[in-house]
């Protein structure tokens, strides 16, 4: 049989990137990024102009054929592989990122009749909109004593499928009426794919309240909602949940035509960025948590018994990998707050002299801030930038700085940064380790580890444990060629399970980052300041961060 690939497909916030990758030994063989035509819609909807409300983010479903039209033919003439022996495809994607579709499965904001209504489009991950949604949800699901709830830390949240549609049934009702589905968009891109249209097990426990032995909630919960939602899952959130590692269908004519890829090519069920991520640093079993670093930090786990984690994601039976609980929580911003920083926050003077040396600002920030003993700049700060996601699962949070003086650089605010999403960090392995999810090891994905050494620095020494790093640049994209692989089949030359697939494909870095004894001690006492501000202005004794939130939205009506 001639050597076999397939290709991963990964959707992330800002672009999305095909790997051609060798299935003998996981080596990323080509690969190529399209960056979102329309980016993060945020301000205003594209033609119309339409402005959008507060904490809105959206993006438009064709920038995500777009990278399969561009991508897909680019990594294929650049790798020189003949199409036919790319066997398998899979996908991952930002998540919950969703979007209305008719019976013909075409987006609402395709549709003439629904562009100019936002709720149309594709609500992203990071739409936190409908934070009042997920706080009268989780507020019901307690009083009612809901079993799911403990699943997912004790809240749902705002991101996630159910508060998206409870505030598109609540603000344009029409919208909700004239959607036959509401789905994920790692779904929708398959359902493309394969003409055929499946939900994955991943999305729908993580992000859409779906248990493998439960089910969805009863229709009595949505109903005590709001009674039009007592049917939602069986109309709106119906289809075939199949399991990860799945095949969903095979490459349509049509799509093949578009890709320049063979039709009948085998298509894995949509996955979600960091869950993908996980076999692809060759974790498939219990005590290793995976970092995927980017925009935003989602944290991952395995453990063999579903256990209760304060503010994590959710615990989902078979979520990541076959046979075991996966756990994840998150972080909803870290790459996003240093980006403000550096978009928003730092003098002239610094891009100036970055531009002289003819560095990138996060470059030239983070060699001055390296100078910097762990103390020295006298600051701490709260990583609340984009709200909360664990352990508080609060979007109304915001950040906080604390120390600031008329001596204060910006190279120390910004090592300031990176230290408080490390803390974020720690809180949240702290929280699975000591409440039986054990974490013995560490290990990193995702673009910040390759960017940003000094920050890796910073998380062993906060969090005391050794980070092993992925070596590949793409690692979600490699996992989803895995699943794609697996979707394919070892008879085809693809594998049985992604279990195999990982130990013949993964792959991390030799060096690794060691935490050094006397940053720990210090760390430790920052930690320490660092959980009673969380505290302080997490758990209610001072709601500042919100009486804040809604003068502004009052002032700004
Ligand atoms: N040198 C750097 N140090 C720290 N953060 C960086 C650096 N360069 C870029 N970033 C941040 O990395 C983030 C993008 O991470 P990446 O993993 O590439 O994207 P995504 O999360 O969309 O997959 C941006 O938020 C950006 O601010
Ligand atoms: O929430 C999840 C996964 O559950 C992520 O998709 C979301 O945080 C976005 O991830 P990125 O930071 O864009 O990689």
């Amino acid at each position: 049989m001639s050597a076999k690939y397939a290709i991963g497909v990964d959707y992330g916030t800002q672009s999305g990137r095909a790997v051609l990758v060798d299935l003998s030994n996981g080596h990323e063989i080509a690969d190529h990024v399209t960056p979102y035509p329309h980016g993060v819609i945020d301000e205003k909807l594209p033609v119309s102009g339409i402005e959008l409300g507060h904490d809105w983010a959206l993006q438009h479903p064709d920038d995500y054929l777009e990278v399969l039209r561009r991508s897909v033919p680019a990594v294929l003439q650049a790798s020189g592989v003949a199409a036919a022996d790319v066997i398998g495809l899979g996908i991952d994607f930002t998540a919950c990122t969703m979007l209305p579709v008719d019976e013909s499965g075409t987006p609402l904001c395709f549709l003439p009749d629904w562009k100019d209504n936002p709720h149309g489009w594709v609500k992203l991950w990071k739409h936190h909109a409908a934070q009042d949604e997920a706080d009268r949800l989780n507020a019901i699901a307690a009083e009612r004593g809901e079993k799911f709830l403990p699943r997912y830390g004790g809240k749902i949240s705002s991101e996630w499928m159910v508060a998206k549609v409870w505030q598109i049934l609540n603000e344009a009702p029409e919208v909700y009426e004239a959607t036959d589905l509401f789905t994920e968009a790692t779904d929708w891109v398959i359902s493309q794919l394969t003409g055929g249209f499946v939900r994955n097990s991943c999305t729908a426990g993580y992000k859409s309240i779906w248990h493998k032995q439960e089910g969805y909630p009863s229709p009595d919960f949505f109903k005590a909602l709001d009674p039009r939602l007592e049917n939602l899952t069986a109309t709106k959130l119906r289809g075939d949940i199949k399991p990860l590692g799945s095949k969903a269908g095979e490459l349509t004519a049509k799509m093949a035509e578009l890709t320049g890829l063979v039709a009948g090519t085998a298509i894995a069920v949509g996955n979600v960025d960091a869950h993908a991520a996980v076999p692809a640093v060759g974790v498939v079993d219990e005590g290793k948590l995976v970092m995927a670093m980017g925009t935003s930090i989602c944290h991952m786990v395995l453990g063999k018994e579903e256990v209760e984690v304060e503010g994590m994601c959710g615990v989902v039976e078979d979520g990541i990998i076959e046979g075991y609980m996966g756990y994840e929580a998150g972080q909803s911003a870290v790459g996003d707050i240093f980006e403000w920083f550096v978009e928003e926050a730092v003098p002239a003077y610094v891009k100036e002299a970055a531009e002289k040396d003819g560095v990138g600002v996060h470059q030239w920030l983070t060699e001055r801030a390296a100078h910097y003993k762990p103390g020295e700049t006298g600051l701490v700060a709260l990583d609340w930038w984009n709200g909360n996601r664990s352990v508080l699962v609060d979007t109304n949070l915001t950040g906080v700085v604390v120390g600031y003086t008329l001596l204060t650089k910006p190279e120390e605010m910004y090592r300031t940064l990176l230290e408080a999403t490390a803390f974020g960090t720690r809180t949240i392995i702290d929280a699975f380790h000591h409440n039986g999810v054990p974490v013995h090891e560490v290990y990193a994905c995702g673009g910040l580890p390759q960017k940003n050494a000094l920050l890796m620095q910073i998380y062993a020494d906060v969090t005391n444990r050794e980070i092993k790093v992925a070596d590949s640049k793409q690692t979600p994209a490699v996992g989803a060629a895995m699943f794609g692989a697996v979707a394919a089949g070892a008879a085809k030359g693809g594998y049985d399970s992604v279990v195999d697939a990982a130990k013949a494909m993964a792959r991390v870095r030799e060096e690794t980052f060691k935490p050094i004894p006397e940053n720990v001690a210090v760390y430790e006492r920052l930690y320490a300041e660092y959980r009673t501000l969380h505290d302080y202005f997490g758990r209610g004794a001072n709601d500042v961060m919100k009486r804040l939130k809604a003068l502004k939205e009052e002032a700004s009506k």
